[in-house]
């Protein structure tokens, strides 16, 4: 079967639940092979998404393909080239991570080698795999989730939220899982409301706020909207003496406290300048720093502008 250049693609997908709109015209475009994060804040959409491209919701109106062919009328053997993770996985917990996995294997007819190579992949050890999953803290959790969802050697993994609840190192190494699956050829497709775990991993993105979606590109595209609306903060003793000394660089600052001012970011060397010209005027600098957006308030951008799409 040829690849296409889009592994996944929605094309007008909309969802309703009951009368209420969830999800409004939805356009996803998932290249081949790349990580793509999913971002949104928390009743965005996310998940309902996922549960339409996973054929588990039917939408009120347009198409999931997947692999180039229509997630509708070839479910089965779509699905059988997708493992997922959707929320916490549903784990016998009195059985071993072993049995875990040995019992879905059986179940779906996949060789028997799989189990021990699911294992290595997400790197649960040989002494982890023999304790019971009751007594798997929630990074292990994920792993044997993930172990699961990769069983049938899926070409496309869908992730709700894979890092939930994991600790710092715990997010360190599902990041670096993700980057060794893609490196194995997978495409993957997870989702996530923070923009600074989706920056990390992600090699496209999708912005999707109250069921819709308002952005979608690669991630230097999105960091450069990011960038383009970020400010250089400036902690002094005196916001309106330095303002009074400098009304050509501070032009566009606002006082945002006796000693703060926050104006425009436009470059390092506009940095390098207003540091020259602050010394200059005999002015003390406590702090200069460029700060972006808060993930609200990129969201509340994109919303407004409607941007790329
Ligand atoms: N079973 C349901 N019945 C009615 N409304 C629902 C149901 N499940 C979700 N919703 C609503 O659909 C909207 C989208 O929810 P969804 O879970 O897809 O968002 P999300 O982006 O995944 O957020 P979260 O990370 O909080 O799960 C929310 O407003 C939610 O309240």
């Amino acid at each position: 079967m040829a690849t296409p250049a889009l592994l996944l693609e929605t094309q007008g997908l909309s969802f309703r639940f009951g009368k209420r709109p969830i999800l409004h015209d939805i356009n996803l475009q998932v290249p081949t092979g790349s990580i793509y994060g999913f971002l949104g804040p928390n009743g965005a959409g996310k998940s309902t998404t996922m549960r339409l491209l996973l054929g588990l919701l039917r939408p009120a109106a347009g198409t999931v393909q997947l692999f180039g062919y229509d997630l509708a009328k070839h479910r089965v053997a779509l699905l059988s080239r997708v493992g997922a993770l959707i929320e916490n996985p549903s784990l016998y917990d009195h059985l071993t991570g072993y049995e875990n996995l040995e019992a879905t294997r059986r179940l779906r007819g996949i060789a028997a080698s799989r189990t021990s190579e699911v294992l290595e992949l997400v790197g649960l050890s040989a002494e982890s795999a023999g304790r019971p999953a009751k007594e798997y803290s929630l990074g292990m959790r994920q792993r044997l989730g993930l172990a699961l969802a990769l069983l049938p050697d899926p070409d496309l993994l869908m992730l709700d939220e894979p890092t939930n609840g994991l600790d710092p190192n715990g997010i360190i190494e599902m990041r670096e899982l993700l980057r060794r699956l893609q490196g194995l050829g997978k495409t993957i497709l997870l989702s996530s409301h923070l923009i600074a775990e989706i920056e990390k991993v992600a090699t496209h993105v999708g912005v999707i706020q109250q069921g819709k979606l308002v952005f979608q590109g690669s991630l230097p595209e999105l960091q450069h909207l990011q960038t383009g609306r970020a400010n250089l903060v400036l902690e002094t003793k005196s916001a309106d003496t330095c303002r009074n000394l400098l009304p050509q660089l501070l032009a566009e600052a606002t006082v945002t406290g006796l000693g703060s001012l926050r104006l425009p970011y436009h470059s390092r060397e506009q940095v390098a300048t207003l540091a020259e010209a602050l010394v200059a005027a005999g002015q003390p600098i406590y702090g200069l720093r460029s700060e972006q957006p808060s993930l609200e308030d990129t969201f509340l951008h994109l919303t407004e502008t409607n941007a790329a799409i």
